[in-house]
């Protein structure tokens, strides 16, 4: 089973029907199932975009995606770019993260089982190859490298990302602690970045999330179409990293 979890803009695109509650030992999720394509779509920030980046609950969520059986999940995520060759309508696929986050809940385990998860390669190598061929193949540019998370809600200040760009590629609000939940529970993700907009100081305008929404507006059929051959893409048996996770890293 797949998991989709759609950012900023995606709930207008990718229309699920009924919502679902589903509920984990974190809290609630909401989900739609689409029995038919074995796909749950999951919007982080509800589909009426009430949820700001650092209130969601991204335990629950990827709990719930798990508890429904998804063994690979395809985030999709709006960013700006640190880098003037990164432009805007560009995609993205982080290859890395670093994260200067402040109240998220960012580990399953902080109970009585101590796990130290591997962060070697943070992002299911498996599935980002897929995102690059389905990218090529639609001569679709995009970018890899290392995703900067901030906690928001705030855009970063100029002196921030005059930092930033030194250590990273993209900037976002939302792919930490996501992607280090998924391989706690052993799960394969990867994130689909549409770059936005150029990062504080980097653009030549203030920053508004019309500029973001209306971008990601432009790239929306290019969004739904990698969605779509990534739902469809025969993935095969698990044979990456993530399925074993676990297998070195708690403290018995
Ligand atoms: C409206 S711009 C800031 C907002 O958009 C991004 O969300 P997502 O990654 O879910 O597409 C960013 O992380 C912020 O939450
Ligand atoms: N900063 C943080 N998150 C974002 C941005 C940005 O410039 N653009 C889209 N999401």
């Amino acid at each position: 089973m797949i998991g989709i979890i759609g950012g900023t803009g995606i709930a207008s695109i990718l229309k699920g029907d009924k919502e679902e509650i589903i509920n984990t030992k974190y809290g609630k999720a909401k989900v739609v199932i689409d029995k038919e394509s074995d796909v749950v779509l999951l919007f982080r920030h509800g589909i009426k975009h009430n949820i700001p980046p650092h209130k969601i609950n991204y335990r629950a969520n990827i709990y719930a995606l798990k508890k429904l059986g998804v063994e690979r999940i395809l985030a999709i995520n709006s960013v700006g770019s640190l880098k003037e060759n990164l432009k805007p309508g560009m995609f993205f696929i982080p290859n890395d993260f670093i994260e200067f986050t402040k109240k998220r809940e960012e580990t399953f385990y902080d109970e009585e089982k101590v796990v130290h998860i591997d962060m070697t390669e943070p992002y299911c190598p498996d599935l980002r190859n897929v995102l690059k061929k389905i990218s090529e193949r639609n001569n679709f540019s995009y970018g890899e490298g290392v995703y900067v998370c901030t906690e928001g809600p705030r855009f970063e200040t100029k002196k921030e990302i005059e930092i930033y760009k030194n250590w990273g590629d993209v900037v976002g609000m939302t792919g930490y602690p996501e992607v280090v939940l998924a391989r706690e529970l052993e799960m394969c993700y990867a994130s689909l970045c549409s770059i936005t907009n150029y990062a504080c100081g980097i653009s030549k305008n203030v920053l508004t999330v019309d500029e973001v929404l209306e971008k990601i507006k432009e790239m929306e059929d290019k969004i739904l179409r990698i969605v779509e051959e990534f739902i469809n893409y025969d993935f095969g048996e698990r044979k990456c990293i993530c399925k074993d996770a676990l297998k070195h890293a708690v403290i018995e």
